[in-house]
C-alpha cells in the first residue's frame, strides 16, 4: 500500500495572515484535486526567514493562530499535515518548530530544530539563527499508516548521526521542511538528500519555500522526494509548485534486502547509539 504525499512549495510575504491563508487555500485545492493522505509545508511558512522576524512572528504551539488553523484544516480535510515550521514562543525562548497534525486535528508531534543554522561562508552567506533562536533537545518520530517517519528541519539534514538514529529506530522516511539558499543550495541540496537516503536506505523528503528574488533571504526551492535507492523521484523547480507522489514503502524493504549493509556493519569497530 502506498502513501499519497503532497509537498507544497509556497511563496511567502511579510504578512502572516496572507501566508497562512495561502497555505490553507493550496492545501484545500490539492486535497480536492488529488486526495493526498499527507500534506507537507515548507520551513518558516508563516514568516519571512530571518532572525529579526522570528520574535515578531513567534506563537504558542499549540494554541497560537497558526496552530489553530492547521489543526482545523487537518480535521476538515481528514488528512495529516506536516506543518513546515513556524517560530514558536515558549518561556521567553523562541524555537524553529515543525508541527504534525492528524486527521482529527490533534497535534501528534512537535519538532524543534536541533541544529541551529549558524554559518559564515565568505563571499556567500552569513546566517546566525542563534541570534534569536534556541535549539531543540529532542528527536521526533511520527507514525503514519504503520510507517515511522523521522522529522528534521533544514540544517538538521547535514547531520548524518541524526538520520542514522532515526534509521536505527525503524524510520522508513525522513521529512525536512527546509530553506536552503543561493550559495549552499546549488552545492549541497540534492547531494545531502541523496546521501541521507543512500546511507540509511529510506525516503528523504524536503519542502522548500518558493524562490523570491526580492526577499532578504532567497530560498533555493527545488522541493524533492528521493527514494531509498537515492534516486530523485520528484523535484520542483523554483516557483510555487505542488508535488504529489505515491510513496511505495516496499522499495525500502527491497533496497535493504538487496544491499544488506545494515546487517554487515562492523559495530564491533564503530557504533551509532540508538534513540
Ligand atoms: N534554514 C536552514 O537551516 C538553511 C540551511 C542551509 O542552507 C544549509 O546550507 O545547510
Amino acid at each position: 500500500m502506498s502513501l499519497r504525499l503532497a509537498l507544497l512549495q509556497l511563496k511567502f510575504t511579510k504578512d502572516k495572515i496572507a501566508n497562512v491563508r495561502n497555505a490553507i487555500e493550496k492545501i484545500n485545492k490539492v486535497v480536492q484535486e488529488k486526495q493526498p493522505k499527507v500534506v507537507a509545508l515548507p520551513e518558516c511558512f508563516n514568516s519571512p526567514y530571518g532572525t529579526k522576524y522570528f520574535p515578531e512572528f513567534a506563537e504558542k504551539i499549540p494554541g497560537g493562530y497558526t496552530s489553530e488553523i492547521l489543526s482545523k484544516c487537518a480535521k476538515d480535510n481528514k488528512i495529516y499535515i506536516i506543518g513546515g515550521s513556524i517560530p514558536e514562543e515558549d518561556n521567553d525562548k523562541i524555537y524553529n518548530t515543525c508541527t504534525v497534525w492528524d486527521p482529527t486535528g490533534a497535534l501528534i508531534a512537535k519538532h524543534r530544530k536541533v541544529h541551529l543554522f549558524d554559518i559564515d561562508v565568505k563571499g556567500g552567506i552569513r546566517f546566525k539563527e542563534s541570534e534569536t533562536l534556541t535549539a531543540g533537545k529532542d528527536l521526533t518520530i511520527v507514525e503514519i499508516d504503520g510507517h515511522k517517519i523521522g522529522v528534521g528541519i533544514c540544517y538538521d539534514i547535514r547531520f548524518e548521526e541524526m538520520a542514522r538514529l532515526y534509521r536505527n529506530a525503524g524510520c522508513e522516511m525522513l521529512v525536512y521542511p527546509a530553506a536552503f539558499n543561493m550559495t549552499t543550495g546549488p552545492l549541497h541540496w540534492e547531494l545531502l538528500q541523496r546521501s541521507r537516503a543512500n546511507d540509511n536506505q529510506l525516503y528523504v523528503v524536503t519542502i522548500s519555500p518558493a524562490r523570491d528574488e526580492t526577499a532578504d533571504y532567497i530560498a533555493w526551492g527545488h522541493s524533492m522526494i528521493v527514494d531509498p535507492w537515492a534516486k530523485v523521484v520528484k523535484s520542483a523547480k523554483e516557483n510555487e509548485e505542488v508535488i504529489v507522489h505515491d510513496v511505495d514503502f516496499s522499495i525500502v524493504k527491497q533496497v535493504r534486502e538487496q544491499i544488506p549493509v545494515f546487517v554487515q556493519r562492523r559495530t564491533d569497530l564503530y557504533k551509532t547509539e540508538r534513540v
